[in-house]
């Protein structure tokens, strides 16, 4: 099988990485293209076996399988300039929220998925969102299952919680670093503890919390539970989190994040509309 990557941005460059650290294929089955070839011609000079192409519609025509990661509002320009070389056989993969596997079909003839990473895929870890579409075939299901198990883990999930588990899933690992870094500058500004290692040492926790997640030795409620003793001192922290509203502040997250795809939706709606007039 030979996959296509049109975009090597952010997202596309850490799905060929970790599609290849994940010996989900090997390098020299894999073609890459970009706007601006120098950020495919760089990573290029990570996995020299890598296949670039300067042209898109000849990426589409040697591969099986092609994942489209530009931007959402460059989806459809490049919808419209690769659906005719595009066949029945081949497999789509838009890995953007606000695209619908819905709107996909209505351009091309293949079989169309959304997969929705996350930068922890990187670490051959977390989870890649899947949804399928209507007319894509059970052969294309397993092999993107089976591709995608090899960088995290795969999980198929309904059209109309999108956005909240991509909030979880790819959002999330902003939002949990940036809380992370606060904890961190507070530390260092309200004691002696120097900033690297206040770094190291909340880094290494985050770690270990992971660790005792996967392992399942405790659930979020039950850590909470096991760490704050009854009369000790991490029951001040908590007592200063529950008068934080921090409740308000995530429903604020996931309200904006929210309004923020129905006005993307919107916008996509038109480029797809206008296509179908
Ligand atoms: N960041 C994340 O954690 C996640 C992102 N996503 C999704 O991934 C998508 C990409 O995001 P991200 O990688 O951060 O964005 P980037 O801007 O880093 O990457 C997009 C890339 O697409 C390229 N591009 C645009 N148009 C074309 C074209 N016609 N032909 C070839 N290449 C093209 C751009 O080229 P140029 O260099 O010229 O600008 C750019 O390199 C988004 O839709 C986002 O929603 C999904 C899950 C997680
Ligand atoms: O399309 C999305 O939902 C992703 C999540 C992070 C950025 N873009």
């Amino acid at each position: 099988m030979h996959i296509g990557i049109i975009g090597t941005g952010n997202m596309g460059t850490i799905l060929t990485e970790a599609l290849i650290n994940g010996k989900a294929v090997c390098e020299k089955n894999i073609s890459i293209t970009n706007r601006t070839i120098e950020k495919a011609n760089r990573l290029k000079q990570m996995y020299p076996n890598l296949q670039i192409e300067t042209d898109i519609e000849q990426l589409v025509e040697k591969s099986d399988l092609i994942f489209l990661c530009t931007k959402p509002l460059d989806i459809h320009p490049v919808l419209t300039k690769i659906k005719d070389r595009l066949t029945r056989d081949q497999c789509l993969v838009s890995i953007t929220s606000p695209i619908s596997v819905e709107q996909l079909e209505t351009v091309v003839p293949c079989s169309c998925v959304r997969a929705i990473p996350s930068i922890t895929n990187r670490a051959l870890s977390g989870v890649c969102l899947l949804t399928f579409g209507e007319k894509c075939t059970d052969v294309w299901k397993n092999v993107m299952i089976g591709l995608l198990s090899h960088i995290g883990k795969p999980v198929i999930i309904d059209q109309q919680i999108t956005r909240v588990a991509s909030d979880i899933v790819s959002c999330g690992p902003a939002f949990f670093s940036y809380l992370l870094q606060k904890f961190i500058d507070a530390a260092v500004s309200e004691t002696n503890i120097d900033k690297e290692l206040a770094t190291k040492l909340a880094a290494d926790m985050f770690i270990g919390m992971g660790m005792l997640i996967e392992k399942k030795y405790y659930t979020f409620p039950e850590l909470q539970k096991k760490v704050t003793v009854r009369g000790g001192i991490t029951g001040e922290g908590i007592n200063v989190l529950e008068e934080s509203a921090m409740e308000d502040i995530f429903r604020k997250i996931f309200r904006a994040t929210h309004n923020k795809f129905d006005r993307e939706i919107n916008i996509i709606k038109n480029q797809f509309e206008f296509h179908n007039v």
